[in-house]
């Protein structure tokens, strides 16, 4: 089944612009329809008062992003509400999170060390083995949102350490490392102690749900590994199945059409579980996963027999939604699938209700409200990239890349192409210039794709040619450059393929190389981005600008 997801989603890469962009557009109309039809039963507005915030005393913004870099955070002296966490022991059936007033002062938001976050000791030492020392802004503010038990959805720029803001408030709670004599804990404090799946984390495609896994170990160690399983498609199903029910698992990372149909078939148990967790969550939304999604977001966390509509039904399970970008149609699923959740950034918490829709206008092809810059990207870039863009013709597209890896000696190079058929073609040309190559995509299966990223990652391969399909959550730090061989469809891929970049505050460089027909989409990224996109050129092995783009509204 995943290999069909993958397929489909293949085909969506591989398509033609007209093709993939109709395609996009009708990427959220399930679950607008969905969202829709759970509106209407509940039609409970969310207030401040609802989720326990004092409405006198918080300033919140009145948007997911701020339309200018001027962006002021949200008062630190605000309060967000607290939860004692329960007990969410496997059939406790009393088991429902308990959400209270605590206030906040600046600690969450000015933390400087993982000790002021709420985590436990255990955990910090293994941070600190792992050379993880300071949080990162936005795991100040999500790890002790999500320890008062909140839903939320997780905002911040790629590479900012999204995966660790989720995974320290669920490893401080279940598992071996989980916080000892936790207040009602069912198993009277005992570290360890194995209670079924307890978390479910779903990512879009095996490459980040690995990734996930092996983030999970770093901080768990080796002998704790069976606390968390991969369950990805393209594995062997029958293997995961048989680990499932020799280690019982509390923790399982995967893919949408694996985690479902091990789930239909009765081997995956997830109706006990406290945390579901959507990595990638708009993505994830999207129509080519509609159907596992569904199965995912009825029966995760979700005990039978009771009103699933009913709030008492959705507060059985914690969701968290991750991304960089975060389009209106995730606010809606939010507040549809979650309980009073909130939209956690790096600098400021906000109640899903004072964020309002936006035209959605994101490929910078459509003449529509082209000038508008999107919210749903801006800020979703880190600031420290550098963005040019270089204009050739087609027949010379590969030899500006070569010029370009030379000039900035880059040693990590992701390369993106729209069309499957035509990597292997530039690997070709590179490997003829002497650039060692590789090509990376669906089509490859789970070992070949594993192989070729494990020889980028350790230096053997300089340059990663591949598609749509490594553009969300691959984490290779040292990657210094990214180069878009194809324009991206739209601002959201552009900063999914940019933020492969920049990780982590490192410097990182992009690169779109189009012709002269395409210079007008990049003017438009650039508008609708809000970053400066510099036009250069490669002469004498140097980067040399040839138009600098000083102020945006240059760009038309
Ligand atoms: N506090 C920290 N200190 C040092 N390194 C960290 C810290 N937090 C995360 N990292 C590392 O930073 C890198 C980027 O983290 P991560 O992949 O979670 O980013 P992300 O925000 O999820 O990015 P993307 O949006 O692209 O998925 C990872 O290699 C991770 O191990």
């Amino acid at each position: 089944m995943q290999s069909l997801v993958s397929a489909k989603f293949l085909l969506l890469v591989g398509e033609s612009f007209p093709m993939r962009r109709a395609l996009l557009n009708s990427r959220f109309a399930w679950f607008h329809s969905s969202v829709q039809c759970m509106s209407q039963n509940h039609s409970e507005s969310l207030t401040l008062s609802s989720i326990g915030i004092k409405s006198e005393k918080i300033e919140i913004e009145p948007k997911i992003i701020s339309e200018s870099k001027k962006v002021k955070p949200l008062g630190l002296n605000s309060e967000v509400l607290k939860s004692n966490r329960k007990p969410f022991g496997i059939g406790d059936k009393k088991s429902v999170r308990v959400k209270e007033k605590q206030k906040i002062d600046n600690a969450p938001f000015a933390a400087k060390l993982f000790s002021e976050l709420g985590i436990p000791d255990v955990l910090i030492e293994r941070l600190g083995k792992q050379g993880f020392n300071v949080p990162t802004d936005v795991q100040s503010a999500a790890v002790p949102t999500i320890l008062k038990n909140h839903d939320v959805i997780i905002q911040s720029y790629t590479g900012s350490g999204k995966t660790l803001a989720y995974l320290l408030p669920i490893l401080s709670v279940i598992g071996p490392l989980r916080g000892e004599n936790r207040e009602g804990d069912v198993d009277g404090g005992e570290a360890g102690k194995k209670l079924g799946v307890e978390a479910v984390i779903v990512a879009p495609s095996r490459e980040l749900g690995m990734q996930i896994v092996r983030e999970f170990e770093k901080i768990l160690g080796v002998d704790n590994k069976k606390v968390v399983q991969q369950l990805v498609g393209g594995a062997n199903r029958t293997r995961q199945e048989e680990a499932l029910k020799k280690n019982k698992p509390a923790i399982v990372v995967g893919t949408p059409g694996r985690i479902a149909e091990l789930s239909a078939s009765g081997k995956l148990r997830t109706h006990g579980c406290q945390y579901l967790v959507l990595d990638e969550v708009d993505e994830l939304l999207s129509f080519n996963f509609r159907e596992d999604m569904h199965r995912l977001l009825e029966h995760v966390g979700r005990r039978s027999g009771g009103d699933l509509k009913s709030n008492a039904k959705k507060a059985e399970r914690q969701l968290i939604m991750v991304s960089a970008t975060v389009p209106f149609s995730v606010v809606r699923a939010a507040k549809s699938w979650g309980s009073d959740p909130l939209l956690v950034q790096a600098k400021k918490i906000v109640p899903l209700e004072t964020l309002t829709p936006e035209p959605v206008n994101l490929s910078p092809n459509s003449s529509a409200n082209s000038s508008k810059p999107s919210k749903a990207v801006v800020e979703s870039l880190p600031p420290a990239l550098k963005h040019y863009y270089c204009v050739v013709r087609l027949q010379h597209k590969v030899d500006t890349l070569r010029k370009c890896i030379h000039a900035l000696d880059a040693k990590f190079v992701i390369v993106f192409m729209n069309h499957t058929k035509q990597l292997k073609d530039v690997v070709f040309k590179l490997e003829a210039r002497g650039v060692k190559a590789a090509e990376l995509h669906g089509d490859l299966g789970k070992l070949g794709r594993s192989t070729t990223l494990q020889k980028f990652k350790n230096g053997e391969v300089r340059v990663l040619v591949t598609n749509e399909l490594s553009a969300r959550g691959l984490d290779v730090a040292e990657c210094d450059l990214v180069v878009n061989l194809d324009l991206p469809t739209d601002t959201i891929h552009y900063a999914h393929r940019a933020g492969r970049t920049g990780r982590l505050g490192r410097n990182g460089t992009v690169l779109t190389i189009c012709e002269e027909s395409e210079v007008f989409v990049v003017r438009k990224l650039q508008k609708q981005l809000e970053i400066p996109i510099a036009c250069c050129n490669f002469v004498e092995g140097n980067l040399v600008i040839t138009e600098e783009e000083t102020t945006l509204s240059s760009a038309s």
